[in-house]
């Protein structure tokens, strides 16, 4: 599947960066996962190194949906595996951000999913259930709520209040 290119989305909708509905994220991620670029309707978690909510969400049916997790930043544990990103793929999910850490690298680029993190490290996350799902995050000096639609490939990441096409 072909996606919206971010440098084209940027190039072709000047008037959206302007008004702030179009938000490009800090180069800040590091890329995992099959899919270099991937595209999709938002779903947003905010917690902190504790990933029991993040299991929860993927088990329900992705339908090219990107789940973005607001870590906190944390790079004291990861909150995706091999696991969580097998699971991702089996139910449908495009991709997962995290503004936070993952592991087991190696299984998660091997699958077919997009995965952008800050990091890798190799100890699990608490399992409380601590966090709230679809609240606004703010990642990467931008607002990012339930709804909106996120593009990454090789350039970034960016989201937008609505679908873009051109
Ligand atoms: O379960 C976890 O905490 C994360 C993990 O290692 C996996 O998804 O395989």
């Amino acid at each position: 599947m072909a996606y919206l290119a971010t440098a084209e989305a940027c190039d072709s909708f000047p008037a959206l960066v302007t008004s702030g509905d179009l938000r490009v994220l800090h180069p800040m991620f590091q890329t995992y996962g099959q899919r270099r670029a991937f595209a999709g309707p938002v779903v947003t978690l905010k917690l902190f190194e504790d990933n029991v909510l993040v299991r929860e969400l993927l088990e329900t049916k992705g339908e090219g949906r990107v789940l973005v997790i607001d870590g906190g930043g944390s790079i004291r544990c990861a909150l995706v595996g091999g696991n969580l990103a097998l699971l991702a793929q089996n139910m449908g999910w495009a991709g997962i951000v995290v503004n936070g850490c993952i592991r087991d690298v190696d299984e998660i680029n091997g699958c077919d999913i997009g995965v952008r993190a800050l990091a890798s490290h190799p100890l699990k996350s608490n399992k409380k259930g601590n966090g709230e799902k679809h609240v606004s995050v703010h990642i990467g000096g931008v607002v990012i709520s339930d709804g909106d639609w996120l593009y990454a490939d090789s350039d970034g990441v960016l989201v937008s209040k609505t679908e873009l096409s051109v």
